[in-house]
């Protein structure tokens, strides 16, 4: 891996005494989607704040393209574009205004091309001239969008992107990230869309309290912990689980309609032909029976679940 971003030994005590950040240490590669996962509170925008410059840290050093992100801050926060979680542009201005204004913030000449073509990727050249404040929330987030990239920005940090945006405009926005990847950026993104890291990310990343508790590439994460589900539709209803059938960890769903059993699909025995047998000799008949890869959400909601527990 090439990283564009290096993080080592960071932390963050805030003046309020609360540690935000336990000595992270990440590389972030060059062109890769990475995403930051954790539950709220977890230090996702205090970690992201401090690569932006924006927050400083207690201790630690973070380098963006070779440069210190205090000592070259010109030329690190120069290469970042950031979308922050809260809305944070002027509601009287007009779109078109707005995002060529964040270009002149960072120091680089007018480029009126380079914001017509960014205003229709983000299918918002028809409301150029429309006031911010007249927008839609999904559209003041793509304006957003438009304004952290005005300035041509390497690596592109987005906050929650998918907060409140619908569906279709949520695909929408994954094919964008997808074509700026292609284009050689760099893209960080933190989500509470567990669905959005796994159609997107090349690795994902699990903050806890502070700390960094998992790095690992989407694939591999879904493949190391990933459980398979059988899920039997019952003949008959039932409302518990027979004594007979205690050696399965097995749950009742569906009232009682369904049977579902976890098992670790890379086993060498999965226990379903065993279990199958064992419906049969109780009499118990099934009319369906279907399986199913766990998904990231499972696999994160486990993990900061063993997290506490720990
Ligand atoms: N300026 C501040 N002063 C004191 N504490 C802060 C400050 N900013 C954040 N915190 C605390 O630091 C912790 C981490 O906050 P942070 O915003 O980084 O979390 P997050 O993972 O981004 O959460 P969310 O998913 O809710 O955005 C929280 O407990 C928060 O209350």
């Amino acid at each position: 891996m090439d990283p564009i971003i290096r993080i080592a030994g960071l932390s963050k005590t805030y003046d309020s005494g609360h540690q935000a950040l336990k000595s992270v240490d990440l590389e972030i590669g060059r062109g890769e989607i990475f995403a930051l996962l954790g539950p709220n509170g977890a230090g996702k925008t205090t970690l992201i704040g401090i690569v932006c410059g924006i927050v400083r840290p207690t201790e630690g050093k973070v380098t963006v393209d070779g440069h210190d992100i205090i000592s070259g801050f010109r030329q690190t926060r120069g290469a970042i574009g950031l979308v922050p979680q809260e809305l944070t542009t002027d509601a009287f201005e007009t779109v078109w205004d707005t995002v060529s204004f964040s270009r002149g913030l960072f120091g680089k000449p007018r480029n009126p091309a380079l914001i017509e073509s960014l205003l229709k990727q983000l299918s918002l050249w028809d409301k150029r001239a429309t006031k911010i404040k007249e927008l839609s929330g999904g559209m003041k987030r793509r304006v957003m969008i438009a304004k952290a990239l005005s300035h041509e920005p390497r690596i592109l940090f987005l906050d929650e992107p998918s907060a409140g945006v619908d569906v279709e405009l949520r695909r929408g926005m994954w094919d964008m990230v997808r074509q700026l990847r292609d284009q050689g950026v760099t893209i960080i993104l933190t989500t509470h869309y567990i669905e959005e890291a796994q159609e997107m990310a090349d690795r994902v990343g699990v903050i806890s309290h502070g700390e960094l508790i998992l790095v690992e590439e989407t694939q591999a994460l879904m493949a190391k912990l990933g459980k398979r589900e059988l899920t039997l539709k019952l003949a008959e209803p039932m409302t518990a689980i027979p004594p007979e059938l205690a050696e399965w960890p097995l749950e009742l769903r569906d009232d009682g309609n369904a049977l579902l059993y976890a098992f670790d699909a890379n086993a060498e025995r999965t226990g379903i032909a065993s279990l199958i047998k064992r419906l049969t000799d109780l009499g118990i008949g099934f009319k369906d029976l279907a399986t199913r890869e766990s998904s990231l959400e499972d696999i994160f909601v486990s993990l900061v679940h063993q997290e506490k527990a720990a």
